[in-house]
């Protein structure tokens, strides 16, 4: 097992990482209130990982109120925190209860906010099941839910007493779930960590196939990246924005195509490949880099071109980006591979351009 930190002061927290960690109490004994606890999964993940995580917990005494919602982006929403909340207070879970989210990021987003408003908040633990939930939503504290009118419109900061994270659980996950999560990966590489990108230029086919080595060294690394801008930026005051490389243009392309058509990883990898295209033409970046970028996200099997909708449609949803100050978009960009940085004034005609190269044209 690899362990690391989250450093937050007082709401510090320890990632682990290993294989058969799903069934070993003595993890989950120091990290649980001593109140009741209540399981928060999806009906894909509860038949092949809840019966492992309930006898975990028998093995503590715990005997698990279970919550499951419908697997999918449109879980993520207001009605089921109301379902959540009233399940739990159904049951007389106070304050001293803990939560478990045992999923992807869909159910990480929704169990952490249910934990951060469920009687002002109480304790919650992760328990990610796909790749993207292990490299980048179970860590950090970015809970909350969709918005008809913009995604993750309604949430909240609140820290998770623990991740752990069973890699086992990747064996059951589809190949497109698996490069969806390879998106928010490649994302580490280009925001500050070029040694990492050039890493997975080099060995995406072991990654890909799955091995065990390259698994360890893809989650323990993007983990340790992101935990270290978490620490120094908890808030979004700054820094941490650069995690959003992509979103400003993948949020849009989720929410204009009604949250379902593209995973989450989908459209960051779409929105990647346009940032890079915005940076070069801005002349942030050199054309060579913009290919190496694009080559990479093509290698890893992600798309990169987007639905062609009337512009306006994503732009709609840009201009509600939680980035966004006195009503201007701000976009993160890149200088160089390895290095990002947050733009509020791009000219609007080169966002358009951008857009409308990277748009999936009926040829037919
Ligand atoms: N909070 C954050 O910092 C953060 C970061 C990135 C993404 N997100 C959010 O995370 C969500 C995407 O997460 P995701 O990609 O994990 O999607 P997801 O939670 O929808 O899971 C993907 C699919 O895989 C299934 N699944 C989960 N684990 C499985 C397993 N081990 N075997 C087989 N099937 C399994 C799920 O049931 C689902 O159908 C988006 O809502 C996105 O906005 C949040
Ligand atoms: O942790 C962060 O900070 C991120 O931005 C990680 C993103 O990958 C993630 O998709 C996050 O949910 C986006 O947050 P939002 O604030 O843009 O809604
Ligand atoms: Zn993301």
């Amino acid at each position: 097992m690899h362990s690391l930190r989250v450093d937050l002061g007082q709401r510090s927290y320890p990632i682990h990482i290993g294989t058969g960690i799903l069934a070993d109490p003595a993890l989950f004994a120091p990290i649980l209130n001593k109140g009741p606890v209540a399981i928060v999964t999806d009906d894909n993940v509860a038949p092949l990982y809840l019966e492992t995580l309930q006898q975990t917990l028998k093995a503590l005494h715990k005997a698990p109120l279970v919550i499951t919602l419908p697997a999918g982006e449109a879980s993520k929403s207001l009605d089921n925190i109301q379902e959540i909340t009233g399940l739990l207070l159904n049951a007389g879970y106070g304050r001293d209860c803990t939560l478990c989210a045992l999923g992807g990021g869909v159910v990480g987003d929704i169990a952490g906010f249910a934990a951060a408003v469920y009687q002002r908040g109480v304790s919650y633990i992760q328990v990610p099941t796909t790749l993207l939930a292990m490299v980048d939503s179970s860590v950090g504290g970015k809970t909350g839910v969709n918005h008809p009118l913009g995604k993750n419109m309604i949430g909240a900061f609140y820290q998770p007493r623990a991740v752990i994270a069973d890699t086992d659980t990747l064996d059951s996950l589809p190949d497109r779930e698996f490069r969806s999560g390879l998106a928010e990966v490649i994302k580490y590489g280009l925001i500050n960590d070029q040694g990492f990108f050039s890493w997975l230029e080099d060995h995406m086919d072991a990654v890909l196939a799955r091995a065990a080595d390259a698994l360890v060294k893809v989650i323990g690394h993007s983990c340790k990246d992101k935990a270290e801008v978490v620490a120094r930026d908890e808030l979004e005051g700054g820094l941490r924005a650069i995690l959003n490389l992509g979103h400003t243009f993948g949020h849009a392309i989720e929410a204009a195509t009604g949250y379902g058509r593209y995973l989450h990883g989908e459209a960051v990898a779409i929105g990647m490949v346009m940032a890079a295209d915005l940076s070069r033409r801005l002349d942030l970046i050199r054309e060579s880099e913009q290919n190496r970028i694009y080559a990479l996200i093509k290698g890893a099997g992600l798309p990169t071109l987007a639905p062609a909708l009337p512009p306006a449609d994503y732009l709609r949803f840009m201009r509600v980006d939680k980035k966004a100050e006195s009503g201007q978009v701000r976009f993160i960009l890149l200088r160089g591979i390895g290095s990002a940085v947050i733009t509020g004034d791009v000219p609007p005609a080169a966002v358009l351009q951008t857009l409308q190269a990277f748009m999936e044209y009926d040829h037919a």
